[in-house]
């Protein structure tokens, strides 16, 4: 059986997945925060990414408190964690220095999920993509620890591209018609050789052996429907867990 996803439901105001929200430390794209804040039903901040909450909703910050903000508090600033303390709003220090601000506020969201009997469809996480490569390759290895704790999709969100790590042994089938989806897409074998097949792509796999130093899918883009601007939706199957990426249009939000 394919498990069947749209990867920008989730930045449709009408879309219909129910969804959690994490912000991390790098600058929140307006529009696509306000889409997805009104949407969470949990929302969260790890460390600096309650900087950026902060900064964004000024004027109005009261209307906007996320669940809890966690981390090990080296970024967030006094003002910024005095603020949300006076407001009630749940700081939670976590310490540990082996394991990334993100992936210790992903653990905290799942528990939480657990806890309040909700029902989810996506963890969206705004940040993680941009400033510091290593914080980009940690973001990478953090989609691995949180697919091994939950069956939850995660999507990782920032400027004009999504990174979302794809299951092994599984058919996925991802809906690319939303309207939002820009022209590029790819496949990047993160975590080691991975054998795949796809349809739906201009360059598709047929049982072919994803790999660094071999063959990575980048600058791939969508297969048409009869030629005109509509896609067929994208299959992909792998042996090994492999990072689907693709591009957002956000031109339209400057004008
Ligand atoms: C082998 C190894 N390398 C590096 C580290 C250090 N380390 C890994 S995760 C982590 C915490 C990083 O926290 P985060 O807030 O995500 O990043 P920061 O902005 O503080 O660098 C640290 C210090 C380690 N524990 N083990
Ligand atoms: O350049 C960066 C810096 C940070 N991140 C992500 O944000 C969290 C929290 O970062 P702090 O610097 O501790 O506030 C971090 O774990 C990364 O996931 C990033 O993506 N790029």
């Amino acid at each position: 059986m394919a498990e069947d996803f749209t990867p920008l439901d989730c930045l449709l105001s009408t879309g219909t997945q129910k969804i959690c929200l994490v912000i991390l430390n790098q600058p929140v794209e307006p529009h696509f925060f306000h889409v997805l804040w009104n949407k969470a039903v949990i929302r969260a901040c790890a460390d600096g990414g309650a900087n950026h909450l902060y900064r964004l909703t000024e004027g109005e910050r009261e209307s906007f408190l996320p669940d809890y903000i966690s981390g090990d508090f080296d970024s967030i600033t006094a003002e910024v964690k005095n603020f949300y303390l006076e407001k009630k709003c749940k700081l939670i220090e976590t310490a540990d220095q082996d394991l990334t601000d993100f992936t210790k506020c992903m653990a905290l969201m799942l528990e939480e999920i657990k806890k309040r009997r909700v029902q989810v469809d996506t963890i969206v996480t705004l940040g993680g993509l941009g400033g510091r490569f290593d914080q980009i390759m940690a973001t990478v290895e953090t989609l691995f620890h949180i697919q091994k704790m939950s069956e939850i999709p995660v999507v990782v969100i920032q400027g004009s591209s999504l990174a979302r790590l794809l299951r092994e042994g599984r058919k996925h089938q991802l809906y690319v018609n939303t309207g939002l989806e820009a022209e590029w897409c790819g496949l990047i074998p993160v975590g080691g050789p991975c054998l795949t097949s796809t349809s739906g792509l201009k360059w598709n796999l047929d049982k072919q052996v994803l790999e660094f130093g071999k063959l990575v899918s980048t600058s791939n883009t969508y297969e048409k429907l009869n030629g005109k601007d509509e896609r067929k939706p994208v299959t992909i199957t792998t042996d090994r867990p492999l990072l689907w990426t693709m591009g957002i249009k956000t031109e339209e939000l400057n004008h």
